[in-house]
């Protein structure tokens, strides 16, 4: 090949690059007018693809901190960058003070979840509703889960479960333990929200779960044999068995009017809006759908990161232990079982509790759209962008979590967050309706295993996955010993 033509296919090749890496611009951002100039740094990259590709290769090679730390090399410590990604132009916000803005202006925010997701939660959930009907729908359901009186109602299940699970495991010999977990999680949101399902409901249901939770994070893809395709199955097959235990229910209901009220499903049928609006068969489906989901797999994979971080630290493990065997020694006698007052006792249990939550940061991110321009920290949101809320810049910011990737619990000593710093749960209007029930949980459990067990992996060194949600490759395989006598 002559030199001439080889220079011409590098010079087509430069400009056919140039032009690809121009059109989101001429597509987006050209037609914000001035408001262009106010847009954070960064880069909406190649149309369709945007930041996809380096944000998924972030993640499939185990270092999900590389891809907002190479926006930040690239464009400076500004903690907001325009990017593209889940089909839209988005704005990236990685710092404590932009978070909590964005997440504490309704007037200015939406949620903004990718219409891939919202087909999957189903349009009646609370990613898709609007803000006045998530307002009722929320007020109904967050207190029978979250308030005092029925934490105080549910601790009994709880721990009797968590009793005797780990009995169950113990004789099991090798578990996986995540798995185990997310069994356990679902059995307790399951006894909240339908408590008169049996087991067969229950382990069908738990297995579309399980397929729905992988198509949540996947690429939008829907051909057989992926990940979103087979999501998109099991929310049919969850709609339908959902949907008959509603029509069942309410038929049971009409039969006998005086039936006791139970269970969330009880209170979804009979809620009622100011305007007598009644919720109907898909809307409550729907809720189901979503607070089954949300209720117990960020719950299985926070107690099994816990109970990990603790056993592969046996001075924590010691520590943690002590607290508890303390609180047994004070407890009155012929009391049976934990109080509430005795969870608040666990002063060290709930440190180690923040901070798996931070360094797992279960939900890195969430999503919200923008309904008109709106100014945060210096910079403009064009109306119609999407904003992602990027929790796991705020808990990996060495400023304020000095060796950030180190599980530490003793730096929650005497320290409390500044207000964005610990996001977890979220923020604002949209604030997790499950936090308490989630800490309580893995209290229960940790305060059991504790006490009588120790867990032995089978493979120490398993890699770590992130997604769909950070996890030992081999979800913890191992053993389950006890280290007491039956009687203790
Ligand atoms: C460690 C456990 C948990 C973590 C880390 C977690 C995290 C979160 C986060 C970050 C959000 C905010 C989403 C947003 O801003 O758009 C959220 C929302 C939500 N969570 Fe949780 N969650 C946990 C446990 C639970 C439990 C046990 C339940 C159910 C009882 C639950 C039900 C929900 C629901 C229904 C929403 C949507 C709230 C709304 O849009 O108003 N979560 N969760």
């Amino acid at each position: 090949m002559g030199l001439g033509l080889f220079v011409g296919c590098f010079l087509v090749f430069l400009i056919v690059r140039w032009v690809a890496r121009k059109i989101n611009y001429w597509l987006y951002e050209s037609k914000l007018g001035a408001a262009r100039y106010e847009l954070p740094p960064g880069d909406l990259g190649l149309p369709l693809i945007g930041n996809m590709w380096s944000f998924l290769r972030s993640f499939k090679s185990n270092n999900p901190e590389s891809f907002v730390s190479d926006l930040l090399r690239r464009f400076g410590r500004t903690g907001m960058y325009k990017v593209y990604m889940f089909g839209h132009p988005s704005i990236i916000v990685t710092t404590p003070e932009a978070c909590r803005r964005v997440l504490n202006d309704d007037d200015g925010f939406k949620p903004g979840w990718p219409t891939s997701t919202e087909k999957l939660m189903g349009r009646k959930s609370f990613v898709s509703i609007p803000d006045q009907e998530h307002k009722w729908l929320r007020k109904l359901t967050a207190a029978p889960v979250n308030g005092f009186e029925a934490l105080t109602v549910y601790m009994k299940y709880i721990e009797e479960n968590v009793v005797i699970a780990l009995e169950k495991w113990e004789n099991m010999g090798q578990i996986e333990l995540l798995t185990e977990l997310r069994r356990l999680t679902f059995k307790i949101i399951m006894h909240i929200f339908l408590s008169s399902e049996g087991e067969h409901v229950r382990e069908v249901l738990e297995k579309e779960y399980t397929a729905l939770n992988y198509g949540v994070r996947a690429m939008a893809i829907n051909l057989p044999g992926f990940a979103y395709h087979k999501a998109l199955k099991a929310r049919k097959r969850l709609v339908a068995v959902l949907g008959a235990i509603v029509s069942k229910r309410r038929a049971e209901r009409e039969e006998d009017p005086s039936r006791p009220r139970r269970d969330m499903m009880d209170a979804l049928l009979d809620a009622e809006d100011e305007n007598g609006r009644r919720l109907d068969d898909e809307g409550i489906v729907d809720i189901l759908i979503m607070y089954l989901n949300a209720g117990h797999e960020s719950s299985g994979h926070t107690t099994m990161w816990a109970a990990l971080f603790l056993q592969q630290n046996p001075d924590m493990f010691n520590k943690a232990k002590a607290e508890q065997e303390e609180i047994i020694r004070n407890r009155p006698s012929g009391q049976k079982g934990l109080t509430l007052k005795e969870i608040r006792k666990m002063d060290y249990v709930n440190k180690v509790i923040d901070e798996t939550l931070r360094v797992v940061s279960f939900s890195l991110m969430v999503f919200r759209e923008a309904k008109k321009y709106v100014s945060v920290c210096g910079y403009t949101i064009p109306k119609g962008w999407k904003v992602l809320v990027w929790f796991r810049s705020v808990h990996y910011d060495s400023e304020t979590w000095p060796d950030p990737k180190k599980f530490n619990p003793s730096r929650w000593d005497d320290f409390i967050p500044k207000a964005g710093n610990f996001l977890p749960f979220g923020g604002g209007s949209r604030l997790c309706p499950g936090n308490d029930l989630a800490k309580l949980e893995v209290s229960i459990f940790l305060h059991h295993f504790l006490l009588n067990y120790e867990f032995d992996r089978a493979n120490p060194d398993s890699p770590v996955m992130y997604l769909p949600h950070t996890r030992p490759k081999d979800n913890c395989l191992g053993k389950i010993k006890r280290v007491t006598s039956k009687t203790a």
